[in-house]
Parts: structure tokens; sequence; C-alpha cells
């Protein structure tokens, strides 16, 4: 029985000694392998113009890549990664470190990439870590701030959900407030809310959404500032 049970033990002293060579490994190929590059669209110095962080110094870094497929997107040239030249991650960050404290991610569709190692090589350098995204895929990254914008085309994944500090639902028609009550049903309860008028739209909506908010005070406007304010 001794024997049997010593037996046992280094069978499973062997088996977790191998899991953990295993687990390394992969940790080591992805960080090192897959994500020490990716497409940049464009990287800019700028003021937050929406949402929470609205007014503060913000260093955008716009990853290329969407597949959701949003037909108002105001930044359709983001979408085919190809058309993007792929960047180490070493230098994304040497740049960001000379432009401030805040850096947001956004894209195209961000969390399409891992976002591990950026964010990592992010944070040891002390810079605040907020992202933009639709929430479409698993979140990945360490981060200080996550913006969700839901699509109906695509909607997010409950880590998403999880973890998102605020929801920014954008406002293109009517049925648009039914989808922003569904979508703040589904985020954890301490996101803030905000309904953001689709650009194209605001003539038309932004009375509507001023209404709306003045009758269900639990969400506030985001207007995009930066268009007003004729900065990127
Ligand atoms: C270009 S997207 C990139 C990040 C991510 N793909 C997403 O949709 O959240 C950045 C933000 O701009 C918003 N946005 C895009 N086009 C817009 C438009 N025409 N009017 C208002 N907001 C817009 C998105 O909803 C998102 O909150
Ligand atoms: N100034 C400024 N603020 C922004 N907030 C979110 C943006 C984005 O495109 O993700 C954006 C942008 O493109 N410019
Ligand atoms: S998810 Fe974001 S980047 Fe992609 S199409 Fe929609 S607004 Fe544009
Ligand atoms: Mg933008």
């Amino acid at each position: 029985m001794k024997e049997q049970l010593n037996g046992c033990s280094f069978f499973m002293k062997n088996f977790y000694d191998n899991y953990c060579i295993f687990a390394e490994n992969i940790k080591m190929t992805t960080t090192e392998t897959i994500v020490d590059k990716l497409p940049l669209m464009e990287a800019f110095y700028t003021i937050q113009g929406e949402g929470f962080y609205t007014g503060h110094a913000a260093y955008f870094i716009r990853l290329a890549g969407c597949d959701v497929g949003c037909h108002w997107c105001d930044v359709k040239e983001s979408w085919d990664e190809n058309l993007h030249p792929k960047i180490l991650v070493s230098d994304i960050v040497s740049q960001a470190e000379d432009n401030g404290k805040l850096v947001v991610i956004t894209g195209g569709e961000p969390l399409m990439w891992n976002l591990d190692h950026l964010t990592s090589k992010l944070k040891e350098k002390g810079i605040q870590t907020n992202i933009e995204t639709s929430g479409a895929y698993e979140l990945s990254g360490f981060w200080d701030w996550i913006c969700l914008s839901p699509k109906k085309k695509k909607l997010p994944t409950q880590s998403v959900y999880d973890a998102a500090n605020e929801l920014k639902c954008i406002i293109y028609n009517h049925h648009d407030f039914k989808f922003a009550e569904e979508q703040a049903a589904k985020v954890n309860k301490n996101a803030k809310l905000y309904l953001q008028v689709e650009w194209g739209k605001k003539e038309e909506m932004l009375p509507l959404v001023i209404d709306y908010v003045k009758n269900n005070p639990k969400w506030a406007i985001s207007t995009q500032t930066h268009k007003y304010l004729d900065i990127p």
C-alpha cells in the first residue's frame, strides 16, 4: 500500500512538473512569437473625445483589422489589416513612452489580437492602458479602463461584459434605444452608461437622445467632442 501511494505521488509530481513546463512553453509562445508584431494603422497624441475620459490627453494606438462591419463606422480604412504594416510591439511602446501617461488602444477591433504582450509592456513603463472595443472577441490584455461599445452585428463576449468600465451605445435609429437597454442589462452593474449619437445622424437623433437621458438619468450623453474641436 505504502509503495502504491509513493508511486502515486511520484506520478503526480512528475505530471505536475511536466504540466508546468508545458504551460510555460505556451506562455512563451504567445508572448514572444505570436504577438511581437501588431498591424498598426496610426498612432497619435490627442485629447480623448468620448466617454468617461473625455478631455484627457491620450496617445491613441489604432490597430488595424475589423470584421464587425458597422455601415456608419467612421474609420473604415482600418478594416483591412493587410493594408497596414505590422509593427514591433517594442517600437509601438517606445513611441508611446514619449507621449504622455495614458494610452488608448483602439481600431479597427483591437481585441482581434492578443493584447497581453502590448499592455504588459505599456504597464511596465508606468503607462495607463485604456481600450475602445466592440467586445466581439474574448478579452485579452491588462487594462485600467475598458470602454465597451456593443454592436448588433457581432455581440460582445461575456468576458467583456463582465470587465467593462463603461458601456457606450451608439444611437443611429429608434431601435438603438432598445438595444442600449438590452446591453445595459448584460453589462456588469458598475459600468457607467453612455449614449453617443451616430455622427451623421446628430441633427435628427440628438434631440431624442437628450430627451431620453432626461427621462432615464442612469444614462449620460457622450459626444464625439474631438470632431467639434477639429482635432484627431
Ligand atoms: C472606430 S471604433 C474602434 C473601436 C471598436 N471597434 C469599437 O467599435 O468600439 C471607436 C468608437 O467610435 C465609435 N464610432 C464609430 N463610428 C462612429 C460614428 N459614425 N458615430 C459615432 N460613434 C462612432 C464606436 O462605436 C466606438 O465607440
Ligand atoms: N480624439 C479622439 N477620441 C477618440 N475616442 C475614441 C476614438 C476612437 O476612434 O476609438 C477617438 C478618436 O479617434 N479621437
Ligand atoms: S466595430 Fe468599431 S471599427 Fe469595427 S466597424 Fe464597428 S465601429 Fe468600426
Ligand atoms: Mg474615432
